[in-house]
């Protein structure tokens, strides 16, 4: 059986892998743009979406990463930050997504003189309106935002600290991002030394364009309570072709410890880390029974949400609701927030929706 994607956005989701300043709105970046001068590829709304899709199909992580000049370079005001927090958060209302962690990077939004403060009580701001709008319209969702640090520079101290400072009020976490070959997760060591020590969790972006010596300094230097991407884990697995899998030493201690995998399908093939979704290691790891979780990473870029992306593994891999609701609930178990919350959404919204939709 093969689930739409009109399907799958009536079913409950949860996302833990989008980046703010991936997902903005083709029209939202146009009359932003528009506003502070900014010169656009193009300003056509349509043409703009697929310029963002086009030039970030590069096979490579750095001319993806490039496309972001675009998104950011509108995203320096206190309201702009809070548009685009708000219009996120009300894009994966309509995509059927209950709960998210959206994480963005605070010192990219500083170019105009915002502190980094301002920048995350903005973002925070839209967040909060989002939501609210939401439950008026009688749905709920729950966001909650990931500061992430940019690995080539030197700040991920700073963000650490304000990711505690800001954890009461809508932060969740930390995170690292940015090109990943040459800027190991262990430059950042003090940082997620100093979250531990003060009860924070994080994730780290590992084993995207780079390989498992990556995933295990994530891991076992830095302490990483879940893997963004991690897709690489699968150069630790051989598959024999009877089809037994023998696990390497990292891959068997990621699976039997639970670890979470952010797994982001469409992005890695934009950026060449998969040849295509049936032949992505999604496949793989989730017969295999790994803490397999489906996100977006950059909805602009990819030109996609969460039902789209479960829409295309239904169509590569038969994935069923059964396997949706094994995809959401790992995501649910795997999210930053109490363990109170975590369970009254997979109990109260989750399980009742899949419930129905099994039948
Ligand atoms: O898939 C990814 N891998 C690594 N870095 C990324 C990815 N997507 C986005 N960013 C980076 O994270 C910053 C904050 O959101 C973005 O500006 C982009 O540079
Ligand atoms: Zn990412």
């Amino acid at each position: 059986m093969t689930l739409s994607i009109e399907e799958i956005r009536q079913a409950p989701k949860a996302l833990l892998h989008d980046h703010l300043d991936g997902g903005l709105r083709p029209a939202t970046v146009v009359e932003l743009a528009e506003e502070i001068g900014h010169t656009l590829p193009t300003r056509d709304i349509t043409q703009l979406g697929e310029w963002f899709q086009e030039a970030a199909d590069s096979g490579s992580l750095e001319r993806y990463l490039e496309t972001f000049s675009h998104t950011v370079a509108v995203m320096q005001t206190v309201d702009s930050l809070r548009r685009v927090a708000r219009e996120c958060v009300e894009d994966l209302v309509d995509d059927g997504v209950v709960y998210a962690e959206v994480r963005f990077a605070p010192e990219l939004h500083t170019e105009n003189g915002l502190s980094l403060d301002e920048v995350v009580e903005a973002v925070l701001a839209g967040f909060s309106e989002g939501m609210t709008r939401a439950a008026e319209q009688g749905k709920t969702i729950r966001v909650g935002a990931l500061l992430t640090a940019m690995r080539h520079a030197a700040r991920s101290m700073e963000i650490a600290e304000l990711t505690v400072r800001y954890r009461d009020r809508g932060v969740v976490g930390f995170d690292i991002a940015g090109a990943e070959a040459g800027f190991p997760p262990t430059r950042h060591l003090d940082a997620f030394e100093y979250l531990q020590r003060e009860n924070t969790r994080f994730t780290i972006h590992a084993g995207e364009a780079f390989g498992l010596p990556s995933i295990w300094q994530a891991i076992q230097w830095c302490g990483a309570h879940r893997l963004g991407h991690g897709v690489r884990i699968v150069d630790d697995i051989t598959v024999s072709e009877d089809g037994t899998a023998k696990l390497g030493r990292l891959a068997a201690y990621v699976r039997d410890t639970r670890l979470p995998l952010e797994l982001c399908p469409s992005s890695n093939l934009q950026t060449g880390a998969a040849e295509s979704i049936a032949e992505h290691p999604i496949g793989l790891l989730t017969r295999l029974r790994f803490r397999v979780t489906v996100n977006t990473d950059n909805r602009l870029m990819s030109a996609t949400s969460v039902s789209k992306e479960m829409a295309l593994l239904s169509e590569a891999f038969g994935f069923g609701w059964e396997d949706l609701r094994w995809l959401t609930i790992n995501a649910m178990k795997s999210s930053f927030i109490g363990f109170d919350e975590r369970l009254a959404i997979i109990d109260d919204v989750i399980k009742p929706a899949y419930a129905k939709l099994i039948g």
